[in-house]
């Protein structure tokens, strides 16, 4: 039986990118953030539920979520982020089991990228996973990241990085880090690095079955 690794960490600290580098290596990858995306496609009863809590305002003229409105609703008003996370985390949790079981077959162990897994509401909904890795870089360069991305200015970058549980909470969920504050070439050093270390912990487990 594969290993379910949880892959989690801050905003803008690499979890994409960490991502990315294990699918090359063959490792499927179920992302949580993808399966949210999914969840608010026009026509989807989440997108609806979210119409009605947070009004029409929410929604580009094609029907399509204007992520923008709704991120700077939920990042300045904790009581709006919990709305949001009600709405959507039940049906993103269930997805992201189904889907890591079926890809269970087919590989020594299947990537689950939750970013918010270091929330005392979120984890206890993830205890299937055998292991954590975490990705983590420091605020000011994660602030640095978001700063390149449209539409987020610096008071909103730090509200962003506020939101989220600190390294230090979830160093106690982790069981392995991949600091990323270097380059990307020293970034997929390292994970070259715990993907073999993930492949032996595999090995161990499927010689003691
Ligand atoms: C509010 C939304 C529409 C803003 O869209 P945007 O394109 O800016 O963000 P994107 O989806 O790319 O997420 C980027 C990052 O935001 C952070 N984030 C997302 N949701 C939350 C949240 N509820 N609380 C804190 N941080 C969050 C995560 O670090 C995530 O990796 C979007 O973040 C969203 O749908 N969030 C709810 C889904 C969710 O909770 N995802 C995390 C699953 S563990
Ligand atoms: N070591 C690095 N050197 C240079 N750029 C990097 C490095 N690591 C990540 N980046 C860049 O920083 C940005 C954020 O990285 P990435 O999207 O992987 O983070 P994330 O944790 O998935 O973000 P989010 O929380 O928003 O989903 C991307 O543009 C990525 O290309």
């Amino acid at each position: 039986m594969a290993l379910f690794v949880g892959l989690t960490g801050g905003i803008a600290s690499g979890k994409s990118t960490v991502a990315r580098l294990l699918s090359a290596r063959n490792i499927p990858v179920i992302d949580t953030d993808l399966i949210s995306r999914e969840l608010v496609e026009p026509g989807q009863p989440c997108l609806n539920e979210l119409c009605q809590h947070f009004g029409p305002e929410i929604l580009n003229e094609d029907g399509h979520l204007n992520r923008k409105t709704l991120r700077e609703k939920i990042f300045t008003d904790s009581s709006a982020r919990a709305v949001l996370e009600t709405i959507l985390h039940p049906q993103i949790r269930r997805i992201a089991k189904e889907r890591a079981e079926q890809s269970a077959t087919q590989a020594p162990y299947v990537l689950v990228v939750v970013p918010l897994l270091a929330d005392p509401k979120v984890q206890p909904h993830y205890q299937w996973l055998d292991y954590v890795v975490g990705v983590r870089a420091t605020p000011a360069i994660q602030k640095a990241r978001l700063l390149e991305r449209p539409g987020i200015d610096p008071p909103l970058a730090d509200q962003m990085i506020s939101a989220q549980s600190s390294d230090r909470e979830r160093d106690a969920i982790v069981n392995e880090w991949i600091v990323n504050t270097g380059d990307l070439t020293t970034l997929a050093r390292q994970v070259d690095q715990c993907h073999h270390k993930l492949l032996m912990l595999t090995a161990e487990r499927t010689s003691s079955e």
